[in-house]
Formats: structure tokens, sequence, C-alpha cells
């Protein structure tokens, strides 16, 4: 069966029962879009050994439901600092987080991470690995075992979007880095997770590779309807797959500019050929480039 479009329930397998909550709702049809995430005037500082890190200084984003939302900025600004307090790793030193209009006071459950490396357990198949999240993460833990058949049905579902249908049975390191990377993505959205958080998924990849990833990632995107927070160096990349781009000055980081990125969709990879696309690209270099220096 194959999966659905957006604003339905998108996966095969056990149906919602019972107040489950729809994770995966598409974006409110009219009118100002709810915000998913919202970061309000957020510092944080770590304790470093010879005295206190200030990672990220007076930060405030919101992201709505169903958004695409990249952060860019220098190395060292805090963007995977802020990945953690979203996903309540860690806590603000000052300022609020919160996601879905509750604070977050600890690990947020309706995430789903993917990093640069694809970190697949080596001993379990791929199909196993990408249903991994089911054995841990409520309710589906609860139901696993009774439901496993359907379950399974779901990842092969899944799999077959991202092209590796055919490869459940294989072991990770009898695949290539950007296969795992896309089975790294199906395990990452496995769950139906409301959020998707991705750390430089794709920096290790090659500069094809990573284009095909774009395009599945785009495809996932636009099927499914979950939120995405991409971080990433790669300018390109975030001009072609987010909504907006958030860039970060240099340590300690805060957004000194949010652009929304107006292409229309669904994105074919040409648009990156564009003199448009080019334009904000080099923009996004210089407002970066300026922050370096500031
Ligand atoms: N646990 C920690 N203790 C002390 N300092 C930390 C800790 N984690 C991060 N930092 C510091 O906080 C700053 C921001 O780190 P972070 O990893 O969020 O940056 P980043 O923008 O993701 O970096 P990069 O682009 O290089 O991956 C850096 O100066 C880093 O050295």
């Amino acid at each position: 069966m194959p999966l659905r479009r957006r604003g339905r329930y998108p996966l095969p397998g056990p149906p919602p029962q019972g107040g489950r909550e729809r994770h995966l709702e598409a974006h409110p049809p009219q009118g100002k879009p709810t915000a998913l995430i919202r970061l309000d005037d957020v510092t944080l500082s770590y304790k470093g050994r010879t005295g206190d890190v200030t990672a990220l200084a007076h930060t405030s984003i919101e992201v709505a439901r169903g958004e695409f939302a990249a952060v860019v900025g220098p190395s060292g600004c805090g963007k995977s600092t802020l990945m953690k307090l979203v996903t309540g790793l860690i806590r603000p030193t000052q300022g609020a987080v919160s996601v879905e209009g509750k604070p977050v006071n600890g690990p947020v459950k309706l995430a789903g991470m993917a990093f640069q490396h694809a970190n697949m357990l080596p001993w379990r198949s791929v199909l196993d690995n990408v249903m991994l999240p089911l054995e841990i993460v409520e309710p589906h833990r609860s139901r696993y075992r009774r439901e496993k058949a359907a379950y399974r049905e779901r990842a092969l579902d899944l799999l077959g979007v991202v092209g590796l249908r055919d490869f459940a049975d294989r072991y990770p390191w009898e695949m290539s880095g950007g296969m795992q990377q896309r089975a790294s993505l199906c395990r990452a959205l496995i769950h139906e997770p409301a959020l998707l958080m991705l750390d430089e998924p794709f920096a290790a990849l090659d500069a094809f590779t990573r284009e095909e990833l774009w395009v599945v990632l785009r495809d996932l995107w636009q099927r499914l309807g979950f939120t995405v927070i991409l971080v990433t160096h790669d300018l390109r990349e975030a001009a072609f797959l987010a909504d907006t781009i958030h860039v970060m000055s240099a340590r300690p980081g805060r957004v000194v500019e949010t652009r929304r990125v107006e292409f229309p969709r669904p994105r074919p990879l040409e648009v990156c050929y564009e003199p448009a696309f080019t334009q904000l690209v080099h923009e996004l270099r210089g407002k970066i480039a300026e922050v370096r220096q500031a």
C-alpha cells in the first residue's frame, strides 16, 4: 500500500487508537500557522572547565507546525546547542523553550532525530534498525509484539519511499554511506514524530549523493507533513529545502536574520541553478561572512 499524502494518516500499519495524538497533521489550512516550537529570548551557558561558555545569547525563534526551517551560521555559533534545547536535552540558563505551547522540561517525545553519521546498529538488519524506535517509543512499544507484522509493513513501505525496500534484509555495513543515511531518515520517521531534527545529516556525503538525499527528504516532508529543523553549513541545502532560513551570529549565537524562501513547491533540483537561487545563497554567504568578522 503506498504512503498517503500529507494531512491524512500517513503510514500504513496500526491505525490511530482512542485519543492518539495526531502528530502528523498538515499545515493548518488557513490563518496564521500555529507555532510548534518557540524559543523566547533564550540564553544558554555551559559550565566550562575554565569558566562559563555562553553558546547562545538572547535567541528567539519560532517554527510553525509543518514548516521546514533551516539554521545556518558560522562554526561554533550554537546550532547544535539549539537542537539540544528544543529536544529538551539541556535547559536554558535564561528564557523559555516551548513545544506545542508547553514549556520543555525534559526530553521531548515528539521528535525524531538524524545526525551526520547514520549510527546504524551493525548487528541489526536495515529493517530491524528502522523498526528500533517502535520497540522503545510509546504507544508503539506496548503494541509492538502484538502488531509486529503491521509495523513491519509500515517500515518496508517507508524504506520503499527512499528506494531501499529491496535492501531491508541487508546489514548496514553492506550499504553505502548514502544508503545508510536514507535508512536513518526512515528510522527517525518510523514512529511518526511531529518534529524531525536534523543536525548536518548529509555533511559526510559526496555532492551527488547529498543532492539525491535532498530530494528524498523533500519528498518525505511533502508526503508526511512533519515539521523540520535542519542545522546545516550548506547554504544551497538550506535554500533548496527550507521555507525559512535562520542565520545565526558568531558565538554567542543569536538569530541575526530570518529569510523566507519563496521558490514554489514542489522544488526540482534545477531551481538550484536559477539566478534567484544563486542570489539568495550569495546573500546568505555575505551575511555569515559579516557576522564571522563582527
Ligand atoms: N558541553 C559543553 N561544555 C562547554 N562548552 C560547550 C559544550 N558544548 C558546546 N560548547 C561550546 O558552545 C559553543 C557552541 O557549540 P555548538 O556545538 O552548539 O556549536 P555549533 O554551531 O553546532 O558548531 P559547529 O558548527 O562547529 O558544529 C562552542 O563554542 C562549543 O565549544
